[in-house]
C-alpha cells in the first residue's frame, strides 16, 4: 500500500519525487538541499530529465518550475492566478481568507485594484514630492543617529558608537513611508521603537516558515502539538505585532471618520465600506483594512530591509564596488545635499548594484506559491486544479546562458556606454503579470532613496575591521535573508 501510495500521481503529471506517509515529498525535498529549496529543485530537475517538477506536499498536487521561458508563461497565465489555502495565510487574518497575498478570484481583483488606484494619489506606484520628502526625511534621522548618537533609548539597539546593527537599521523610512500613504501622517523619532517592533515581527514570521509553507502547513494540528517547534509561534507572534499596530490606526480612523470630508486612504477606504453596507454581498470590511495595511506593511517592514543587508554584505566582500558607488555619487550629487529620485537616472551604477543584488540574492527564491484555477497544461503536463505551482526564480537569475557569469556580483552587466540598459535586465524578482508585486515602484524607488543617503553619508566595514572573504549565510524562508549583525560606518565628510 506505502509503495503504491509513493508512486501515485495524476495521469500525465510531471515527474518528480515519490510521496512517504503523511507529508508526501517535504522531507525528501528538504533532504536534497537543506536549507535550499531553489537548489533541491535544481537537482531534481536535472535527476528525472524535466523543466517542470512534480510532486505532492501531503495530498497537495505541487510542481515547481525550473525554466525561464515557462516561468514567464505561468506569470502571465490567468488560470494560475490562484493563491493556496494554507494555514500560514489564515492565522495572518483572523482564520479568515483576507487581504491580497493570499486571496484570490473576484475578491482579491476588486481589492488590489481598489487599494492600488487610491493609494496612487498619495505616491504609491508612481513618485510624488510628499512621499518622497517624507521619506528623504525619515533617512536623515536614520543617519543622524549614526552621526550624533542615539537620542532614544531603543535607538541604543541599533547605534553603539560607529556600529550600526542590520537590517533593522534601516526599517524606518520604508515602514514610514508606507505609514505615510495610508495615513498621511508618519510616526515620529521618539516613537520608532514601535516601528521597530513592526520590523522584528514582519521578519520573524518571514523566517519561521519556507516558500512550500512548511512542515505546518501540511499538518496544520503541529500548531496544537508543538507550537515552537513547528514555526507556529513564531508566524504568530510576528504577525500578531503588524496586526496591533493597524487594527488600532483603522479602530482610531473609523472612530473620527467625518462624512464630509477624506484625510486619507484609509478615509476612502471607510466611505466606500459603509456605502456597500447597504448591499448583501461586500468585499469591503473592517478586518480587511487592517490586512491590506498589513500585507503592504510586511514586505516594507522585511523585504527591502533585508535586500540592503545583503546588498551591504556584497560591499563588504567587494570594496572596489563600494569606492565606484562613492565616486559616482561624489560626482553626480557631491557633499552638500542628499541625492534624490532625479539623480536616479543619472546614477546607474548606484541603481545597478540595488539590480544586481535583486538578481543575486533573489528575495522570494521560489515565489509567493500560485494555485492552478483550472485542469490546465503546462510544458507538455497534465496540470490538475488546485495545484500549487512555484517558480524558481534561481534557475533565471543564476542563468548561465543569460548572464554568463551568473556568480559574479558585477553591477556592470546592466551598464552600457555609462548608461543603465534596461533592457539588460533580464531579472524578475518581483514576480510579472496580474499578481506582480504590488509594492516594486515604491520598493524600488525607496531602496534607491535609503541605499543612495546611506552610501553618501557612510563608508561601510566589518565590525572588527577584518576584510570580509565570504558572503554571510543566506537563511531560507519565506524570504531569504541573512543573519542579523551589526557593521562599522565611518562618516564621509
Ligand atoms: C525587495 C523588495 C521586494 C521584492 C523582491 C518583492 C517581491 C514580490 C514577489 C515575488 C511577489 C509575488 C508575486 C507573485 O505572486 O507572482 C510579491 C507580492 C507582493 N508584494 Fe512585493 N516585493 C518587494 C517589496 C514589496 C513592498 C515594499 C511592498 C509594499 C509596500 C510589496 C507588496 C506586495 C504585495 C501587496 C504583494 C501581493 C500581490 C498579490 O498577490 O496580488 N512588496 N512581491
Amino acid at each position: 500500500h506505502l509503495y503504491k501510495n509513493a508512486y501515485k500521481r495524476h495521469d500525465n503529471f510531471p515527474p518528480g519525487p515519490p510521496s512517504l506517509p503523511i507529508y508526501g515529498a517535504y522531507w525528501l525535498v528538504l533532504l536534497k538541499g537543506l536549507n535550499n529549496l531553489p537548489t533541491a529543485f535544481i537537482k531534481y530537475a536535472k535527476e528525472y530529465n524535466t523543466k517542470v517538477v512534480g510532486f505532492y506536499l501531503s495530498n497537495i498536487p505541487s510542481v515547481v518550475v525550473n525554466d525561464p521561458a515557462l516561468i514567464k508563461e505561468v506569470l502571465n497565465r490567468e488560470e494560475f492566478d490562484g493563491r493556496m489555502d494554507l494555514i500560514m495565510g489564515r492565522l495572518r487574518s483572523f482564520w479568515k481568507k483576507l487581504g491580497i497575498f493570499f486571496t484570490d478570484g473576484y475578491f482579491w481583483h476588486v481589492q488590489r485594484r481598489f487599494t492600488l488606484r487610491h493609494m496612487r494619489d498619495y505616491g504609491f506606484g508612481k513618485r510624488e514630492d510628499t512621499l518622497e520628502s517624507t521619506v528623504a526625511q525619515e533617512i536623515k534621522e536614520m543617519i543622524d543617529m549614526s552621526i550624533n548618537g542615539p537620542k532614544y533609548p531603543a535607538e541604543k539597539e541599533l547605534v553603539n558608537g560607529d556600529l550600526i546593527h542590520l537590517p533593522h537599521y534601516f526599517a524606518v523610512p520604508f515602514i514610514n513611508g508606507v505609514i505615510h500613504i495610508v495615513t498621511r501622517s508618519t510616526v515620529p523619532r521618539s516613537e520608532y521603537h514601535k516601528l521597530w517592533d513592526v520590523a522584528r515581527g514582519a521578519l520573524l514570521f518571514q523566517r519561521s516558515s519556507n516558500d512550500l509553507g512548511a512542515a505546518l502547513s501540511l499538518t496544520p494540528c503541529l500548531k496544537d502539538i508543538m507550537p515552537k517547534y513547528s514555526g507556529y509561534k513564531d508566524l504568530r507572534d510576528g504577525n500578531q505585532a503588524l496586526l496591533d499596530f493597524f487594527t488600532k490606526l483603522v479602530r482610531d480612523a473609523i472612530d473620527t471618520f467625518n462624512e464630509d470630508y477624506d484625510r486619507h486612504f484609509l478615509d476612502i477606504y471607510i466611505r466606500k465600506m459603509n456605502e456597500e453596507k447597504k448591499l448583501n454581498k461586500t468585499t469591503y470590511s473592517e478586518d480587511q483594512l487592517v490586512l491590506l495595511c498589513t500585507d503592504y506593511m510586511f514586505p516594507a517592514a522585511s523585504a527591502v530591509q533585508a535586500l540592503l543587508t545583503m546588498l551591504v554584505d556584497r560591499l563588504l566582500l567587494h570594496p572596489e564596488v563600494q569606492d565606484k558607488v562613492h565616486e559616482e555619487i561624489d560626482r553626480v550629487v557631491g557633499r552638500d545635499r542628499m541625492p534624490t529620485l532625479d539623480d536616479r537616472k543619472n546614477m546607474p551604477y548606484t541603481e545597478a548594484c540595488i539590480r544586481e543584488a535583486l538578481r543575486m540574492d533573489t528575495i522570494v527564491p521560489l515565489g509567493v506559491s500560485h494555485r492552478a484555477t483550472s485542469d490546465t497544461k503546462l510544458g507538455g503536463y497534465d496540470i490538475p486544479q488546485d495545484t500549487m505551482v512555484n517558480l524558481n526564480f534561481v534557475t533565471l537569475h543564476m542563468s548561465k546562458e543569460i548572464w554568463g557569469d551568473p556568480e559574479n556580483f558585477r553591477p556592470e552587466r546592466f551598464i552600457e556606454n555609462g548608461q543603465l540598459q534596461l533592457s539588460k535586465d533580464k531579472t524578475l524578482p518581483f514576480g510579472a503579470g496580474r499578481r506582480i508585486c504590488a509594492g516594486e515602484t515604491y520598493a524600488r524607488q525607496t531602496m534607491f532613496q535609503v541605499f543612495s543617503c546611506f552610501m553618501q553619508a557612510f563608508k561601510v566595514s566589518t565590525a572588527d575591521g577584518k576584510p570580509k572573504t565570504k558572503p554571510a549565510v543566506r537563511l531560507q524562508g519565506i524570504i531569504t535573508s541573512i543573519p542579523d549583525g551589526w557593521v562599522k560606518v565611518t562618516p564621509r565628510v
